[in-house]
């Protein structure tokens, strides 16, 4: 069984006073096992809602959610996924270890709490009670209660969300492990830097669509936003016809004297051209950064 995640077709569609709102559209994709998949998109995209249906806490309008071949329902109840949501779930009054050990106690095979604190880095404040724990803290108790069932795959919905930077780097390390044990993660997140450094794979998502899903490589390049800056010395200047800037896709040309900077769709076109006309020093062909993309992809 290779696929870990299998959504087709789902849509949700919330009946409110005020009338109907799509929250999900129509989404499909497919999951590997071993897959660490970010799901990126503004406040409203439709993330949560997704998630609550990976989750089995809501029901899709329409189309299916499989999990490791079971409904979502099935496969929380045998433990194959477990999930870390922004919403409560803790009980203030009790110890980071009882509240954690309580939880254990539901599960047939628990991974046990000890070892659950060790990988989530809490012993520190096992016993102290969850209400006097920080935000961040109480995010690590959530991701160690998420790890009690040894579960396959794993949904983080904004899982750093009030952790300050060390702790966030403690969090990606042991993600990073469960990784590299083959557990599938799949993480919403607002910090795109979280998404470029950990995820292998993208879902951008805008208005309950996918707008854009792949590598981030292929994500950053989608909108062909490539920056190429060089220069022409001594007397040499770039002439362009806009036929020219047209078919390469160039845009926002800037000329400082000798050096030159632009965007450009079609670089692998444009730069051999460049290079047979010009005497060229200090290219530089720049990425766009996963923000541009995001920004371009999410107001297109
Ligand atoms: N129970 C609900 N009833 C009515 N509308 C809802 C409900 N839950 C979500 N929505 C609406 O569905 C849309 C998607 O919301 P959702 O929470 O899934 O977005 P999100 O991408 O998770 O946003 P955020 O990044 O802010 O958490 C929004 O327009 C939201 O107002």
């Amino acid at each position: 069984m290779n696929t870990a995640v299998n959504v087709e077709n789902v849509s949700k569609t919330f009946r409110a006073t005020t009338g109907s709102v799509e929250a999900v559209k129509d989404v499909s994709f497919s999951i590997p096992r071993g897959e660490v998949v970010a799901l990126l998109g503004e406040n409203g995209a439709g993330k949560s809602t997704l998630i609550d249906m990976l989750l089995g806490l809501s029901v899709p309008s329409s189309g299916s959610v499989e999990l490791m071949s079971e409904s979502p329902v099935e496969a929380v109840r045998h433990s194959l996924v477990s999930a870390m949501l922004q919403a409560g779930g803790l009980l203030k009054e009790l110890t980071v270890k009882d509240q954690v050990a309580m939880v254990a106690s539901t599960y047939k095979n628990s991974t046990g709490a000890q070892q659950v604190l060790t990988e989530a880095g809490i012993t520190d404040i096992a016993s102290q009670k969850i209400g006097k724990c920080s935000g961040g803290q109480q995010q690590k108790v959530k991701f160690a209660i998420a790890l009690l069932g040894n579960p396959e795959i794993l949904i983080l919905d904004e899982p750093t969300t009030g952790m300050d930077v060390n702790a966030r780097k403690t969090f990606w390390d042991s993600m990073h492990a469960l990784a590299d044990a083959g557990k599938t993660i799949i993480f919403a997140t607002h910090y795109l830097e979280e998404a470029e450094e950990f995820a292998d794979r993208i879902i951008m998502m805008a208005h309950g669509q996918v707008i854009a899903d792949g590598t981030t490589t292929k994500i950053r390049t989608l909108n062909g936003l490539r920056k190429i800056s060089f220069s022409l010395p001594g007397e040499q200047h770039l002439e362009l016809t806009p036929e020219q800037k047209q078919l390469w896709g160039i845009t926002n040309l800037i000329s400082n004297g000798t050096e030159y900077s632009m965007r450009c769709a079609s670089v692998e076109n444009f730069l051999p051209y460049v290079l047979s006309s010009y005497e060229v020093s200090d290219l530089q062909i720049i990425r766009p950064t996963l923000a541009e993309a995001f920004s371009k992809l999410a107001h297109a």
